[in-house]
């Protein structure tokens, strides 16, 4: 709990208000269906609604204060008129928790593809060398090996900070979290003490959010400008960064902090050497600037290894002995919904993964077909209300790199599906693609016309159990459908 003049002092207001009467805050939040009484409500300018509209629920749920960027009429609560109420949200979050973040080790994943890959590989880490982790990402957020479900993957501030808070309750020393570039654009991990900044790749998505891959960018690298920030701790603070990817090297200009790299082609901290890739998994030598050390891995494709790479590095940050990195390399199954074979002793392989971006298609693709002794399907789409830019470049690179391609929705969320497989096909140079918006059907057709020794890459929705269609959120399993589909043709 806290006085509500405290946490005031920390809002640039529009109007200096020194009438804040003696409240004592119980809690924070920026949706009025969860205020208790005591809670300090903060209205949000949403894409949806606008929270200023809700605090006659916040105050009849008992907000005891409000703050709002908009005027509100008379109300029986003080109103306290911030400049901008998220930023501001994320800083008085940060406040009302006591800091969590600088009361435990703090290490955030950025970049285009592989954050949830390396967060859990990070963790895994973690875990063999005995620490107590908490995790925030696309799929979870965990404390102390407790799940609990996300609604993105970077969570707005106030649920953040409650989060990191419980995370201290539990006696967590270590949180991995993922840091999306919305989050990173809207401040809501403004406040948060991060020791280790991890950079995957850049390449594009979200540019219906960002408009361009310059302020894609721009929004990413604040992750590293932030792990300046403060020096609450006395550990010093490392970035890690891919140094084979192209924004690499304006990204280590970003921090002021040390940097570690890794990497299989420009020189780096932490690299691969002796790459061999197999249709089971990888073999490479670890090189460190504690040793070497050799790995045979599970996880599939070249991409795997930059994952396991930017997880080595900050375990290494961490202490970690390159031993148990080695373990974790060679023991782990990687994450649900990516890569994951779905197995009912069929002649034919079939693959799920969440590749949704051009990059990631073309990764996952290109594995595929390296091993595949037969012909390569592919069955993908483009997320409704998302970056529409990135939609003939995914059909592009499926008619490119398989052998055929089924367009069919994803989660078409409020657009029409039929104009989302339009936008794909726009411009198509290929004729090695058939459109089918209903997924379902794209996946049981495409399994009855499988051969022996084909592949078929079902992409996009990973471990999602759900479709957007709309507003509604429609039960939907790529992995159950296609099991069902297989058992159905044995
Ligand atoms: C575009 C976007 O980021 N939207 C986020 C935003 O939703 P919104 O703007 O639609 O909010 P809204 O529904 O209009 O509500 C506005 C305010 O009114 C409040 N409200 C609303 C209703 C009510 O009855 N009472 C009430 O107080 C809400 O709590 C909110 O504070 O605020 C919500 C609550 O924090 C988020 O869950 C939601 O993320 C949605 C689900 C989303 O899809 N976001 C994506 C774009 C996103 O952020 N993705 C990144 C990952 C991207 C990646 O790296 O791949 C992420 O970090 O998840
Ligand atoms: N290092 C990588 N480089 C390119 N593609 C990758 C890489 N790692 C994973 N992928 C591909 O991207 C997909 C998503 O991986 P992952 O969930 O780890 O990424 P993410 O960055 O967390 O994605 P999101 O932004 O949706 O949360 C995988 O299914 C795979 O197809
Ligand atoms: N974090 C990503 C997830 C995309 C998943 C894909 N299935 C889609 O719905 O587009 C996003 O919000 O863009
Ligand atoms: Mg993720």
């Amino acid at each position: 709990m806290k006085q509500l003049e405290e946490l005031v002092k920390l809002i640039p207001q529009i109007a200096e208000d020194n009438t804040i009467p003696s409240v004592e805050i119980t809690g924070i939040t920026v949706d009025s269906r969860q205020v208790k009484p005591g809670y300090l409500f903060f209205c949000i300018v949403g894409y949806t609604v606008d929270g200023h509209d809700f605090v006659e629920q916040a105050i009849a749920n008992g907000a005891s204060a409000i703050v709002a960027e908009k005027p509100l009429p008379d109300c029986a609560v003080p109103v306290i008129y911030a400049r901008d109420v998220v930023k501001t949200l994320a800083i008085v979050a940060n406040a009302f928790y006591d800091s969590p973040t600088q009361q435990l080790s703090l290490i955030g994943v950025t970049g285009t593809n592989g954050k949830t890959t390396v967060t859990n590989l990070i963790n895994e880490m973690l875990q063999a060398n005995n620490h107590i982790t908490g995790t925030i990402g696309t799929i979870q957020m965990t404390i102390a090996n407790q799940s609990y479900r996300v609604a993105n993957t970077t969570p707005e501030a106030s649920f953040l900070q409650h989060s990191f808070d419980q995370m201290v309750k539990e006696k967590v020393d270590t949180a991995v979290m993922e840091v999306s570039s919305h989050a990173l654009e809207l401040g809501r991990v403004n406040g948060c003490d991060f020791d280790i900044a991890v950079f995957t790749n850049l390449s594009q998505d979200h540019l219906n959010y960002h408009g361009t891959m310059e302020n894609y960018f721009l929004a990413k690298s604040r992750l590293f400008q932030q792990l300046g920030n403060s020096y609450a701790k006395e550990k010093p603070k490392y970035a890690v960064i891919n140094a084979d990817d192209d924004y690499s090297t304006r990204l280590i200009h970003q921090t002021v902090q040390p940097t570690l790299t890794y990497g299989i082609i420009e020189e780096a901290d932490v690299r691969a050497e002796n790459i061999v890739l197999n249709e089971n998994g990888c073999d490479f030598c670890l090189q460190t600037y504690k040793g070497s050390i050799d790995i045979h891995s599970k996880l599939m494709g070249k991409f795997s290894i930059y994952n396991m790479l930017a997880a080595a590095t900050a375990a290494l940050l961490r202490d970690i002995p390159l031993a148990i990195i080695k373990k974790v390399l060679e023991t782990t199954n990687g994450v649900s919904g990516r890569f994951e074979p779905v197995n009912r002793g069929q002649s034919y392989g079939v693959i799920v993964d969440y590749a949704h971006t051009p990059d990631s298609l073309q990764n996952v693709l290109q594995t595929i077909k390296e091993f595949a002794k037969g012909k390569v399907y592919v069955i993908v789409g483009c997320g409704g209300d998302r970056d529409k830019t990135k939609r003939p470049f995914m059909a592009e690179i499926a008619c490119k790199y398989a052998d055929q391609a089924i367009f069919t929705s994803d989660n078409p969320r409020t657009e029409n599906p039929g104009s989302i497989l339009e936008d794909m096909i726009v411009g198509l140079n290929h004729t090695n693609y058939q459109l089918e918006v209903d997924r379902r059907k794209a996946i049981e057709k495409t399994i009855a016309l499988a051969d022996e020794s084909d592949m078929i890459l079902i992409a996009g929705k990973g471990h999602e159990t759900y479709q957007i269609v709309g507003k509604e959120m429609v039960p939907f399993d790529d992995r159950e459908i296609a099991a069902n589909a297989i058992m159905e043709n044995s």
